[in-house]
């Protein structure tokens, strides 16, 4: 029973809530996240957001026994995991490290999860049954030890279901520096790869490992068909400098029934650097790989339109200002009022057929 009192005057409103047959958990968190939206949006008005929050509970909880058809497991940072939910996945996300910030900005605080950390998580989601994915996603990883010990995981999980899907981004570098450290290359070159469905480096990513300089077309597509003789049915390169003027190339590429397709889109770059891209990248991708079923072009389309849309919306959200300008505040993704370009991305530039 929520009771305001502002300017003397309290207002007391009370509701009957029509009781489920069941108890679940999670409805007190969701309860005081709602209260707290609800009583900003309306300035405390306690009968609208009484109203509104036991509204949204009670259609949460009457969908609760439809699921989505697909889990996946996350090993990530924050980015992918709203793209993800938006597009219908239902995520278990275990954050590789708890910081302050994300890396782009002067000073970073926290903690790097453990592989004791690991195994504590794994122990659990096994003794309830819960390692029913349909999807792993691996991202930004700083322990070789940790990364070996995900690949085993993915065996084991592939084991209990052969359809499961692995998508690797192998999170090393850019731009010719590597910002994890060097032992974590032998276990993507080595132990991850060799599981890994989908992957997606960038340029300096593919070029570590394959130990193949991308210099023009024809280096950047041996790179990806050695990729490929790696047994990775789907290779995506997120972005490269052999791109026209002002623009970036991504490529993707994709084996199926021994038949090979190949795209490439031009993506029109912007004059600054942003964090969090190369999530989003990771987590589109396999949103729609899934939902195409490894058609590489539409894939690719959508994702780069869903990026460029999140990308202008952040650099106009500052509108009097050159984008190499931005702070590392400011250039922080608009994920959230992207949310409608999330689930409808606009298609405005075509992926091609990849030739030399
Ligand atoms: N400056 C930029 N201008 C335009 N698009 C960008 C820019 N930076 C990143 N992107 C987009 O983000 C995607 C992933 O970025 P990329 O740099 O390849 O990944 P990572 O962050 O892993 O290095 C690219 O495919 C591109 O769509
Ligand atoms: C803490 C932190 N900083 C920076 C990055 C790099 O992000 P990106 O390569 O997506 O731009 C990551 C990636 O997950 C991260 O976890």
């Amino acid at each position: 029973m929520p009771s305001f009192k502002g300017g003397g005057s309290k207002t007391t409103v009370s509701i009957n809530i029509p009781q489920f047959d069941a108890s679940f958990t999670g409805t007190g968190d969701l309860f005081a996240a709602l209260m707290l939206a609800y009583i900003t949006r309306t300035n405390h008005n306690v009968k609208e957001s009484l109203e509104r929050t036991i509204a949204t509970i009670q259609s949460v909880l009457e969908r609760t026994a439809q699921s989505f058809p697909n889990k996946v497991y996350f090993q990530f940072y924050y980015w992918g995991i709203f793209v993800s939910q938006v597009l219908g996945f239902e995520v278990d996300a275990i954050n590789t490290v708890q910081f302050s910030n994300h890396s782009g900005y002067g000073h970073l605080k926290g903690k790097v999860i453990t592989e004791q950390d690991f195994d504590e998580l794994i122990e659990g989601l096994k003794m309830n049954d819960l390692m029913d994915y349909t999807h792993v996603l691996t991202g930004y990883c700083r322990s070789p030890q940790l990364l070996s010990k995900i690949g085993e995981l993915v065996k084991e999980l592939k084991k209990a279901n052969p359809t499961l899907m692995y998508v690797c981004d192998p999170v090393m570098g850019d731009n010719g520096r590597m910002y994890v450290p060097e032992e974590v290359l032998p276990i993507y070159a080595n132990e991850l790869l060799s599981v890994a469905d989908v992957i997606c480096p960038n340029q300096f990513e593919a070029e570590l490992l394959t130990k193949i300089p991308i210099k023009d077309k024809a280096s950047l597509l041996k790179t990806i068909n050695v990729l490929h003789d790696r047994g990775i049915k789907t290779v995506v390169i997120s972005s490269s400098e052999l791109g026209p003027e002002k623009h970036l190339l991504g490529v993707a590429s994709t084996v199926v029934g021994g038949s090979k397709t190949t795209v490439s889109i031009n993506i029109p770059q912007f004059d600054a650097s942003f964090t969090g891209t190369g999530d989003l990248f990771a987590a589109l991708m396999l949103a729609y790989i899934t939902r195409t079923n490894h058609n590489v072009k539409e894939s690719l389309e959508r994702t780069i339109a869903t990026i460029q849309s999140v990308l202008e919306r952040t650099a106009q959200s500052f509108p009097n200002k050159d984008p190499s300008a931005l702070t590392c505040k400011e250039k922080e993704l608009k994920l959230i009022q992207s949310k409608s370009d999330i689930e409808n991305p606009v298609v405005k530039i075509e992926a091609q057929p990849f030739s030399l």
